[in-house]
């Protein structure tokens, strides 16, 4: 069997990567792992040596002639990071490791990964001008964390990246043997990551959209030549890209499929560019696969420019929730329905008064981008917009995240306190959403603090008056909450002055395709007209009874710029659940349906007019049911629907 040795300064990279290389190359490779304290012997076997990083190749002598080697590239563990996004924004953090290269490598990584709402300050053994921060944050080293860090976040050992592996692949000649498992193991990585957002979801549903950002990064196009010059590696989202599928491409001259042009984009020193396609522009970098020693193919890695902007949009938005700023105003609420209208015009009315806004509405209904559209219509617009979900904070946390603490009041509480999330909004709004999830015994407190506007921290006897103007949400019934004895009524009543309820989108079906063409615009700016793009689908979306009304409208979206990339989506390319809810046909219509498309056939052959009037009266029976069966043999494509006399035609 062939020997892998993987070679670190410390135990802990070196194992860590040690049990992911197993983990993929398990029955076809001998590895084993050494490391500064404890060295290989001068008279190792190996046909392979991966050093963990350029320190490690520098600082141990480890070097047998004439035995090919690659300095490997390390990715984030995407596990952990979620830690790091619950750090509040300009916290000054050491980052510790094992070198200084190594903390700088780290920083560099974490900013690229959008984590740079945190100022770092490198730490590692020997340096001598560091500041004495609280925060330590490490990916694995705690050994190297200095005594008087109060708080360590260990992000675990980075992992080797998948350009590294595929190296490694390549060099033993089993890429092909593993491409599938590599990727089924990426995705596991992807699928595992997206478990953590999900157990994150607990927290924060703002979380998991966080966790969404950075799965997002790893979702690239992957595409990889030998060297003689075959296609080894076509992933799934290659394939979207370019429409084609792996199983046709793997094996084949890559001439025959890639032109000139893509190579071209990729021919200059930074092995990088732009390649535009006629429906999207793509970001390519050439990786040249296991290059120290000898050339082995190359490794083509595709990112979709417009999902770039998209990310860093996304994540821009994320940091300024951060900083307790409302980002949304009335303007960005999109829809000309008669509901919504009604809806926006009290809620401006509401935005000049200082009493508490009580918003109720269905989950993804937008009361939250109302709720911020309310407070920067209001006169204090200029303070903080602090919104505190209520399904996403743990019981034993409420009092202290709210009202804060002060030292010593509890086990683990901060040294010097914390102020709280009603302190953050002094001078400006606090949104509490989901307040019908608030535990009882804490709506009480919630009470006592809503009447007398200030607030006493965790143990501390010193009263603080606050001056917020309280906005709540729900999607709950309260009044349904007070009979079940879940809420209680006296708060009920505090809080319900300026009641507003948010339509559903069921109910203002006229908003349905506006907001789709906004949602498309924003996934897809380079890309078709919007409203050409849903042309085939624009009766499926208004049947629908979108029961998690804008937000599933909006991943529905997603989902098609996804799937339908460059043409315009079918009734059939929609997700299941819309395609099971709205082909489900009523009897009426179904025993009408074929007795109307018999009709509509014989017209069109003895070329006869026929509109929906001249069918009502054939089957005696409304012209709004016709409309409907219409509409049923329009979706399963078998009929064209124009305008006048001779508007219906078999397909
Ligand atoms: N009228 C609208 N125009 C554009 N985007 C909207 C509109 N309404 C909602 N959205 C978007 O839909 C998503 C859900 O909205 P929001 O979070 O405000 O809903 P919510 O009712 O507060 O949901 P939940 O009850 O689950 O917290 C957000 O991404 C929001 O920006």
């Amino acid at each position: 069997m062939k020997k892998l040795v993987i070679i670190s300064v410390g135990y802990n990279t070196a194992h860590t990567i040690y049990e992911q290389l197993c983990n993929i190359l398990y029955s076809s490779v001998d590895i084993k792992y050494y490391y500064s304290s404890s060295p290989p012997p001068t008279n190792l076997e190996v046909d392979l040596i991966l050093y963990s990083s350029e320190y490690a190749f520098e600082r141990i002598n480890f070097r047998p002639a004439n035995v090919p080697y690659i300095i490997a590239r390390r990715s984030i563990n995407y596990h952990e990071i979620g830690k790091l996004f619950k750090l509040p924004k300009y916290s000054d953090v050491l980052l510790v490791n094992d070198s200084k290269d190594s903390a700088e490598e780290t920083i560099l990584l974490l900013q690229a990964l959008g984590i740079d709402h945190i100022n770092y300050y490198p730490y590692y053994p020997g340096i001598d001008n560091y500041p004495k921060l609280k925060i330590a944050i490490t990916p694995g080293e705690t050994e190297h964390v200095p005594g008087f860090v109060n708080h360590i976040i260990d992000i675990k050992t980075r992992l080797v990246d998948i350009t590294s592996i595929i190296e490694i692949l390549t060099h033993f000649d089993i890429l092909d043997k593993f491409a599938n498992i590599l990727s089924a193991k990426y995705i596991q990585d992807i699928i595992k990551l997206i478990k953590t957002g999900n157990k994150l979801l607990k927290d924060s549903s703002k979380m998991k959209e966080r966790f969404k950002t950075v799965i997002n990064n790893v979702h690239d196009g992957l595409i990889a030549i030998n060297k003689e010059n075959k296609i080894s590696v076509f992933n799934p989202i290659a394939e979207k890209i370019f429409a084609q599928k792996a199983t046709k491409l793997i094996g084949q001259d890559s001439e025959n499929f890639l032109d000139d042009t893509f190579f071209q984009t990729v021919n200059n020193p930074r092995k990088e560019g732009i390649l535009k396609l006629p429906s999207h522009e793509l970001l390519i970098s050439e990786i040249p696969l296991y290059a120290k020693n000898s050339d082995n193919g190359k490794l083509f890695v595709l990112k979709d420019v417009s999902e770039i902007h998209r990310l860093e949009e996304s994540v821009r938005r994320r940091l300024y929730q951060e900083q307790n700023i409302a980002r949304y105003d009335f303007s960005h609420i999109v829809g000309k329905s008669p509901a919504l209208q009604k809806v926006l015009s009290l809620a401006q009315k509401m935005a000049k008064s200082d009493s508490t806004v009580f918003i109720q509405g269905e989950s993804g209904t937008g009361k939250e981008l109302l709720a911020q559209s309310i407070h920067n219509a209001s006169n204090r617009s200029s303070g903080p917009f602090v919104a505190i979900n209520f399904a996403a904070l743990s019981e034993t946390l409420l009092e202290s995240e709210l009202f804060g603490y002060v030292e010593g009041s509890f086990t683990g509480a901060k040294k010097g306190g914390s102020s709280g999330l009603f302190e953050a909004a002094h001078k400006g709004t606090l949104f509490l959403d989901e307040i019908g999830d608030a535990p009882l015994p804490f709506q009480v407190k919630l009470l006592r603090v809503l009447q007398e506007r200030q607030i006493r921290r965790v143990g501390s006897i010193k009263i603080i008056p606050i001056d917020v103007r309280v906005i709540v949400a729900t999607n709950h019934n309260l009044k349904e909450h007070i009979k079940a004895g879940l809420m209680r009524e006296d708060l009920y009543y505090r809080l319900n002055v300026l009641p507003i309820k948010m339509p559903a989108l069921r109910e203002r079906k006229e908003d349905i395709l506006p907001l789709a063409y906004n949602f498309y615009k924003k996934y897809k700016p380079l890309s078709l007209d919007a409203k050409l793009y849903f042309s085939n689908i624009k009766i499926c979306l208004q049947n629908y009874s979108w029961p998690g009304n804008i937000r599933e409208l909006q991943n529905v979206v997603e989902y098609l710029a996804n799937i339908c990339p460059n043409e315009p989506p079918q009734s059939s390319d929609l997700p299941e659940d819309i395609k099971s809810e709205i082909f489900k046909t009523p009897n009426d219509i179904i025993d009408l349906k074929e007795e109307i498309f018999a009709e509509i056939k014989r017209c069109n052959t003895l070329r006869q007019p026929v509109g929906r009037r001249s069918l009502a009266h054939k089957f005696s029976v409304s012209e709004n049911k016709i409309r409907e069966v219409l509409n049923v043999l329009h979706e399963e494509n078998r009929i064209q629907i124009g305008f006048g006399k001779y508007s219906l035609k078999v397909i």
